[in-house]
C-alpha cells in the first residue's frame, strides 16, 4: 500500500433482507464488536422457556470468517434473557435466515419481546481452518492436563479453605 492510499474500509458482507421492514444488523456505536440483531416476530417466553426466533436477515460471510451470535448483556441482566447455544455459529457458507435460540432464565417472570426488538448481537471474526493429524503423544506444557478450577476457586471458597486451615 502506498502512503497516499486511504486505509482499507470495513469488510463488506452481503445481507439479504428477508423482511423489508426490519433493519440490517447494525452497530450501536462505532467500534462496537457486535452488530445488533432483531426478532422478526413477537415472542413470549415463560420462565425457563426457549424459542427459535427469526431475525429477518440472511448473510454471505466471506470465506475465512464466522458470525458468532451472542446475547445482549442488558436484556440478560434486566430480564434473564439469553441464548441456549451461546454463541451461535453462523458458517460462512450458510445462506439461510439467521435464527436465535432465545431462553428465559428468569425463574418467575415471563419475557415479552416485540417484533423489531434487538435481542442478540452478531460478532464477525476470522477463524483458522486447521488440519487435524493424529499423534501418539502430545508435546509437554506447563498446564498439562490441569483444568476445571486447577488454578484456584472463588474468593468465598478460598476464605472457607483459610478458615478450615486456621481452625
Ligand atoms: O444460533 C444459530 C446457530 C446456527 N445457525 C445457522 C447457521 C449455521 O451455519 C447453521 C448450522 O449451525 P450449527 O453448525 O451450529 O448447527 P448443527 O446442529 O451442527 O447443524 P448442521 O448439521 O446443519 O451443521 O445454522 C443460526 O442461524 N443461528
Ligand atoms: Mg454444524
Amino acid at each position: 500500500m502506498s502512503p497516499a492510499e486511504p486505509p482499507a474500509g470495513p469488510l463488506q458482507v452481503a445481507v439479504l433482507r428477508l423482511d423489508p421492514d426490519l433493519p440490517l444488523p447494525a452497530y450501536a456505536h462505532p467500534g462496537d464488536a457486535g452488530a445488533d440483531l432483531v426478532t422478526a416476530v413477537d415472542v413470549s417466553l415463560a420462565p425457563g422457556e426457549r424459542a427459535l426466533v427469526p431475525t429477518g436477515v440472511a448473510l454471505a460471510l466471506p470465506a475465512g470468517y464466522v458470525g458468532l451470535v451472542h446475547p445482549r448483556s442488558g436484556l440478560a441482566a434486566r430480564h434473564g434473557l439469553s441464548i441456549v447455544n451461546t454463541p451461535g455459529t453462523i458458517d460462512a457458507g450458510y445462506r439461510g435466515e439467521i435464527k436465535v435460540l432465545l431462553v428465559n432464565h428468569d425463574r418467575h417472570e415471563p419475557i415479552e419481546l416485540r417484533r423489531g426488538d434487538r435481542v442478540a448481537q452478531l460478532v464477525v471474526q476470522r477463524y483458522e481452518h486447521v488440519a487435524f493429524h493424529e499423534v501418539e503423544a502430545l508435546p509437554d506444557s506447563v498446564r498439562g492436563a490441569g483444568g476445571y478450577g486447577s488454578t484456584g476457586g472463588f474468593a468465598s471458597s478460598v476464605e472457607r479453605e483459610a478458615r478450615v486451615e486456621g481452625s
